[in-house]
């Protein structure tokens, strides 16, 4: 096989993490090498966050579907890549593209052709779950990649899943006319996050007309009247009709095909590479010494292979403590307040400890809450929905995590994580003023009544 040239780094996966390690490498100095087996950028730009915000934006403007597709498809830069492969050609990162697989120590193989390596970053994200529904392969099915890139609207829409993917998407279709049915296992939505919110969003979304199937399970699948469409048995005996299944039952690391076993990793499907504080990817239980071949340089992984913050802001934030380690600058990520965004109308943010961890950690918690409809931005803007929560820990007299429902939320709540995260004191918080009239506000009154508990 060809052998071509050794870089002091490859990074095997170019989205929002490889993008980002590739670029601040090649701009320090270093000779990089990025693998991209489908569009630099990976799938924030082009498959997720952006089109999905855009669609929402347009939902919550009141355009029509034509004019949101169209918008839609130009922020995405119609799944064109090039100014960015452009971009990072001037940075001086080369671009392979390709499937990129490790074959040996500091070799990786990349259509066709291996190339050597000092240092490997791991960087190719996660994928769908398609739940093992008897007949779903079968029904026509849509992942959140194929929602967010064509242009249809089906007439009826069941999304399986009440995480932030499910909400967002029924959201968006029944905004614009689809009929949506959400059917969650749970009992309700955002299941990671405290309960209020997953009520406030639930009772939104009832209201522009979905049908929520909370706590019901769909068991069996199989294709329409004619071949058309698709109907779908749920456990509790009810029978739906689609036109199209989304399927946003969750997304699993990437990390099978990547040939990390010749790395020493162990890998199991659907299982995160474990890192380390330094986003050092850990080799396995205690047999290194003998097991593990010797490598050329740092193995490291960075982003929703991870598995530990799956959001493109998480991803961008390991992969500049990658960078740092790298090039010898001792760097250790801190997950205490990355927040986590579900871009509604209203939105939900919630940052920290939910309730249910605070709990599982046994931590001694005070909890103060606010409802948005007592502020006079509620009045002014003629939307009472919302409420936020505060959670401290009592024995330190911080906060440790928060939650809101809101208009704008993802934006007002960013300095309860600036707070989580310098571990501000709370009766300095206290001292905080909000401008007059903003939802911000709505944050004094539990903090107030956080510090008084202490
Ligand atoms: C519908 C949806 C909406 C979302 N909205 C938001 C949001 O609003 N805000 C937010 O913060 N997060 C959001 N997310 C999550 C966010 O998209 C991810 O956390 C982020 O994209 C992760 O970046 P990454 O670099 O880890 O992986 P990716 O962006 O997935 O990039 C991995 C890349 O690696 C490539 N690759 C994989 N294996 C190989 C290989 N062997 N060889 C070559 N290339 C390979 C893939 O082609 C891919 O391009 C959303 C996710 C979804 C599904
Ligand atoms: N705004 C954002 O930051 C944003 C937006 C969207 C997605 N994301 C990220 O994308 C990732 C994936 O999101 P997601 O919502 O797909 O996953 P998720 O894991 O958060 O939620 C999946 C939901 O599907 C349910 N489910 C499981 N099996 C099911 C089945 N057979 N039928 C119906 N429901 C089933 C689960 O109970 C769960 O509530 C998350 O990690 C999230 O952080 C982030």
């Amino acid at each position: 096989m060809e052998r071509n040239h050794h870089y002091d780094v490859v990074v095997l996966g170019g989205g929002t993490a490889g993008e980002l390690v590739a670029t601040e490498l090649a701009q320090s100095g270093r000779d990089v090498a990025l693998v991209e087996n489908r569009l630099v950028g990976g799938e924030s730009p082009y498959f997720a966050c952006v089109p999905s915000k855009s669609l929402l934006l347009s939902a919550r403007r009141g355009e029509t579907w034509e004019l949101a597709i169209a918008r839609r498809d130009e922020v995405t830069g119609h799944l064109d890549d090039d100014r960015v492969v452009a971009r990072m050609a001037e940075d001086g990162v080369t671009v392979l593209r390709g499937w990129g697989r490790v074959t040996r120590p500091g070799t990786i193989e990349v259509d066709g052709a291996e190339h050597g390596y000092t240092d490997l970053v791991v960087s190719t994200g996660s994928e769908p779950v398609v739940p093992a529904v008897p007949g779903l392969a079968d029904a026509p099915t849509w992942t959140s990649d194929e929602a967010l890139t064509v242009p249809d609207l089906p007439r009826r829409l069941v999304v399986l899943g009440g995480g932030p993917v499910g909400c967002e998407m029924a959201q968006v279709y029944a905004a614009f006319g689809s009929q949506v049915t959400l059917v969650e296992p749970a009992g309700r939505l955002l299941t990671a996050e405290a309960a209020f919110t997953g009520e406030i969003l639930a009772d939104a979304l009832r209201r522009i007309g979905v049908d929520l199937r909370l706590g019901s399970e769909v068991v069996r699948v199989a294709r329409g009247d004619g071949g058309a469409g698709a109907r779908l048995w749920l456990a509790d005996g009810g029978v739906l009709a689609a036109d199209r299944i989304l399927l946003a039952s969750g997304r699993r690391p990437r990390v099978e095909g990547l040939g990390l076993e010749n790395l020493g990793v162990a890998v199991t499907p659907g299982q995160p590479l474990a890192v380390d504080e330094t986003c050092a990817v850990t080799l396995g239980d205690g047999d290194q010494e003998t097991d593990t071949p010797d490598l050329p340089g740092g193995l490291w992984a960075a982003g929703d292979v991870t598995g530990v913050a799956r959001t493109a802001h998480a991803a961008r934030y390991q992969a500049r403590v990658v960078v740092s380690n790298v090039l010898g600058k001792r760097r250790e990520a801190d997950y205490r307040a990355v927040p986590r965004v579900v871009y509604t109308t209203p939105a939900v943010y919630a940052v920290g400890l939910s309730p249910a961890q605070a709990e599982e950690r046994g931590m001694d918690l005070l909890t103060a809450g606010y409802d948005l409809a007592a502020t006079t931005r509620a009045a002014v803007e003629a939307d009472d929905r919302g409420r936020v929560e505060l959670y401290a820990d009592r024995s330190r007299g911080l906060l440790i995590g928060a939650a809101a429902v809101g208009l704008y939320a993802e934006e007002w709540m960013s300095e309860i994580a600036l707070a989580i995260r310098a571990q501000t004191p709370l009766g300095l918080l206290t001292d905080v003023v909000h401008a007059f009239p903003t939802f911000g506000e709505a944050l004094e009154a539990p903090l107030r009544e956080l510090a008084g508990r202490l």
